[in-house]
């Protein structure tokens, strides 16, 4: 969009941009900074484009009489002093505005507050004059004292919701100017537009064309001073920690906007008494609705900001209390030249306001004192005057669609969302008239092109003056603007983020024990060993086993075998094979051994000579085993006790009989283990990664909603208007997630390498520098999930979504080498696969840092959170 320019909303015909009505006024937007301004009636403009051009003589008047002048730049306005009033003939000022000459126009004419002197009061309760916050106030005034730029300026404004053809447009070619010292009374039906507007001024949204400037300076130019301490912001919605006191909730936004605690106290008090709140140590949450509102008030007033935006602020305020918050604005717009603009529903109470805009269908119906406007429409209440206007929005409306169907069927989306679309005209004959006559303007001011009614050139001149000022005061504050609202704002957040954490001392022992209770969960019921399990037998050399044999007696040698079995299984005798198979097939034993009647007199024949034994002793000495393998940890674990206890039952008969042990094993030896024990747990194979999973994955679970909730109920958004930046949330959330995690990665490892005696064979110090890591990685995994999700519940999704993958591709259920080759090297870009084998090569191994597979661990968390961060940090400017 061309910031200079003007266009004309997308999706919107160039004529609904005029202001023109049947017997509408025309205002000139251009003449803003003027301190008379002319509007003149439709039917003027036709006459007037019938003139000769040598009656149309350009007069600029103030209600009492003349001023003729031609065209004057901006910066000659500048220099223009004094004004009229709505009912005091004030002094004159020069122009250049090209319409000013008609003499049949309505003259609107300057507020009160706007004829007062330049030059705010001192204030005691602003911060100190060496503070940046002071610096970064940058006087609206222009150098020389006169001509002040208008604190909010809008030409053009569009602004839509939405794609293609589904796109609302809200704002349609919006005007809008607002002078230091002005009480601008913003009303407008429900929904038309008037939040969309505000949170466009101080920055939240954009325009998609048209020009705005705040102080002179773009909002979110940090020069302008918004976001930031200058502009005081009361959303709809409550926008507060309601788990904070109302010195808490104080406290924090005194400090992001640079005040001293002394300041913040002070100020608080004065504010507290005036919005009649309870000065007792409770939280926000147990406050009635109307406290909380004020309590909301009270923080867009507490930095004592030049300009406040109040978005409906009297909403479920007693009408006594109603009346004190106006006398207070009064007072700030008249003795401290505070510059207001408010939202309400109660229309009534805007007449105390220096100006009313009345919007409807996306642009500004009316822009008027409220005296003015009554006595235009000779009505005597604003009310009527806006039903009146309403009214005629809606005929001309219905007129222009009989008249001019087409019309519609070629912008379906903006009649269903404008049902008051402004009526330039509601014949076609009319809107010739209107192009005729701004012809006529053209003519008459070689700048004014737009059919629109702006004068291209004036709003052109008028940016170009305005990023002059800035650019110079840019050059001048450059020193100290950086460095210090961000230490300040970033104190404020973390003292916000463990007040929070204290407010809720319950949840903090979970979220420090939570871990050490998983990790108890996980040990003691995962990786030990399968015990009690069944197994039936059928022996058919002696049943009962009364008689068990011992030294180097050779004789029922099964029941000695079953004694040995006996102490690692339950053994459920049967007296025959079908029995013991239906049992198993029930699934009431886990598996079944069966013994020859001859089983003892095969065996020893088998083992004194194994090479001369025929197949009948082979199989007679055999063990008959079948087994349930639906569980394959309890089939191999009752494979590997009947192979122990067999291996054993054949040594001590060997031992006993003085042959050597060894005679009847496999011919293998296995020697010393290069790492781990002989007998390796599962446990131990789990351990690293359980560790890592319940670290990441907390974190993640912890700082997942992180902005979520303070997103959906406004107090990002409004702690962002008052200058905090979103490096600065995301770093004071690091810090305070990561003393929680050290609390977390202790109590972890204590309890898994103090309390299971799970080994860790390597530096502790590198296991504990991994796991912290790991969490730090989860964390901001968290952060991206909530900066990318507007809701809890898909945040959740994501969340849960994430953790199987990391779960089974990690290695930490299953080793890496059972995977195919393809996933394999997928798996080692997970951010935990790495550390998850560096955390066991440690604890296992033990090997130090020097190994490739150690430091890779940690160089592969590093990388994962610098990943994370950076796409939070840029998730969070994209959509803070
Ligand atoms: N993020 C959004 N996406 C799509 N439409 C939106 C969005 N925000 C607002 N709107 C729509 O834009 C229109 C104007 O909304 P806005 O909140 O500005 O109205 P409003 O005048 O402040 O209403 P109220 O007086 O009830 O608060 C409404 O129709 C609303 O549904």
């Amino acid at each position: 969009m061309p910031e200079n320019g003007l266009k004309v909303c997308p999706g919107t015909q160039t004529l609904d941009s005029c202001t023109l009505g049947s017997d509408e006024k025309i205002r000139r937007p251009s003449s803003s900074f003027l301190p008379a301004r002319v509007t003149l009636t439709n039917s003027d403009l036709a006459r007037r484009s019938l003139q000769p051009k040598s009656r149309d003589r350009l007069n600029t008047f103030n209600g009492d009489g003349f001023y003729k002048g031609g065209s004057h730049s901006f910066k000659e306005r500048r220099h223009s002093v004094g004004g009229g009033s709505d009912d005091t003939p004030g002094r004159l000022r020069r122009s250049r505005s090209t319409l000013t000459g008609w003499s049949s126009g309505t003259i609107i004419q300057e507020s009160p507050t706007n004829r007062m002197l330049s030059g705010d009061s001192p204030n005691p309760l602003l911060p100190p004059k060496d503070s940046c916050l002071q610096i970064r106030n940058l006087r609206s005034k222009s150098k020389d004292g006169f001509g002040e730029i208008p604190v909010i300026y809008i030409r053009g404004g569009c602004k839509g919701y939405g794609r293609g053809p589904n796109k609302k447009n809200i704002l349609n070619n919006l005007n809008m100017t607002v002078n230091k010292g002005e009480i601008y009374g913003l009303l407008g039906a429900s929904g038309c537009g008037k939040t969309t507007l505000l949170s466009i001024i101080v920055g939240r949204r954009h325009l998609d064309s048209g020009s705005l400037r705040v102080f002179g300076g773009i909002p979110g130019d940090t020069i302008s001073g918004i976001p930031g301490p200058r502009v005081g912001y009361m959303p709809q919605e409550l926008a507060l920690y309601e788990e904070f006191t109302v010195l808490e909730t104080a406290l924090y936004f005194g400090r992001i906007y640079g005040m001293s605690v002394k300041q913040i106290k002070l100020q608080l008090e004065f504010l507290m008494s005036l919005l009649d709140l309870p000065h007792d140590k409770r939280n926000l949450s147990s406050f009635s609705g109307g406290q909380q509102r004020r309590v909301s008030f009270l923080i867009s007033l507490l930095a004592d900001p030049e300009l406040l935006i109040l978005d409906e602020p009297t909403v479920g305020v007693d009408p006594l209390l109603r009346q004190n918050i106006w006398n207070h604005l009064l007072h700030l717009a008249s003795q401290r030249r505070k510059t207001i603009l408010i939202t309400t529903h109660y229309i009534d109470e805007t007449k105390q306001a220096s100006k009313v805009g009345m919007l409807s269908g996306g642009r500004l119906l009316a822009e008027d004192s409220p005296g003015s406007l009554l006595r235009s429409y000779q009505l005597d209440n604003l009310e009527d005057v806006f039903l009146r206007l309403c009214q005629r929005e809606r005929d001309s409306q219905e007129s222009l669609n009989e008249t001019k169907p087409s019309l519609n069927q070629t912008q379906p989306s903006f009649n269903q969302t404008q049902p008051f679309t402004p009526s330039f005209a509601s014949t076609q004959k009319l809107k010739n008239d209107i192009f005729a006559t701004s012809k006529v303007v053209s003519r008459l001011a070689p700048g004014l092109t737009d059919p629109n009614g702006l004068d291209i050139s004036d709003v052109k001149s008028d940016l170009e003056y305005f990023d002059s000022e800035m650019k110079e005061k840019r050059m001048k504050d450059q020193s100290c603007f950086p460095a210090c609202p961000s230490f300040c704002n970033f104190v404020a957040l973390l003292k916000k983020n463990f007040l929070k954490l204290r407010r809720n001392p319950a949840m903090l022992i979970f979220i420090f024990l939570l871990p050490a209770i998983q990790v108890v969960f996980f040990c003691v019921a995962i990786g030990q060993e399968p015990a009690n399990l069944r197994l039936g037998v059928v022996n058919e050399e002696s049943f009962n086993c009364s008689d068990v044999s011992t030294g180097c007696s050779l004789s029922e040698l099964s029941c000695r075998y079953l004694q040995v079995l006996e102490t690692r299984v339950q053994i459920t005798r049967f007296d025959n094979s079908s029995l013991s198979e239906d049992a198993a097939e029930n699934g009431d034993i886990w598996g079944v051994i069966q013994f020859k009647a001859n089983f003892s007199s095969a065996y020893v024949a088998r083992i004194s000579s194994p090479i001369d034994v025929d197949k009948q002793t082979l199989t007679d000495s055999s063990l008959d085993i079948r087994l349930d393998m639906s569980n394959q940890q309890v089939a191999l674990t009752l494979q590997n006790m009947i192979l122990q206890s067999f291996d054993n039952f054949t040594k001590s008969v060997l031992r006993d009989c003085s042959y050597p042990e060894e005679a009847a094993s496999l011919p293998i030896h296995w020697g010393e283990p290069y790492y781990g024990g002989k007998n390796p747990s599962f446990t131990e194979f789990m351990a690293p990664g359980i560790i890592i999973l319940i670290i990441y994955f907390l974190a993640v679970a912890l700082t997942g909603e992180a902005f979520i909730s303070e997103r959906s109920s406004g107090i990002l958004d409004r702690s962002w208007i008052a200058g905090v930046k979103p490096s600065e949330i995301i770093a004071s959330h690091i810090v305070c997630q990561f003393l929680v995690m050290l609390v977390q990665t202790a109590v972890t490892l204590a309890t898994i390498i103090l309390g299971f005696n799970i080994p860790c064979r390597g530096p502790f110090g590198w296991l504990a520098v991994i796991t912290v890591l790991q969490g730090l990685a989860g964390m901001s995994f968290g952060f991206l999930i909530s900066a990318l999700c507007d809701s809890q519940a898909v945040a959740m999704q994501l969340s849960i979504g994430s953790f199987y993958p990391n779960l089974l591709l990690s290695g930490i259920l299953w080793p890496l080498e059972g995977m195919p080759d393809v996933l394999r090297q997928i798996s080692l870009f997970l951010p935990n696969t790495y550390p998850c084998q560096a955390m066991r090569d440690i604890m296992l191994r033990g090997w130090d840092i020097e190994r490739e597979a150690v430091y890779m661990g940690v160089v592969v968390s590093l990388v994962w959170i610098f990943i994370f961060l950076s796409l939070s940090w840029v998730a969070v400017r994209v959509r803070l």
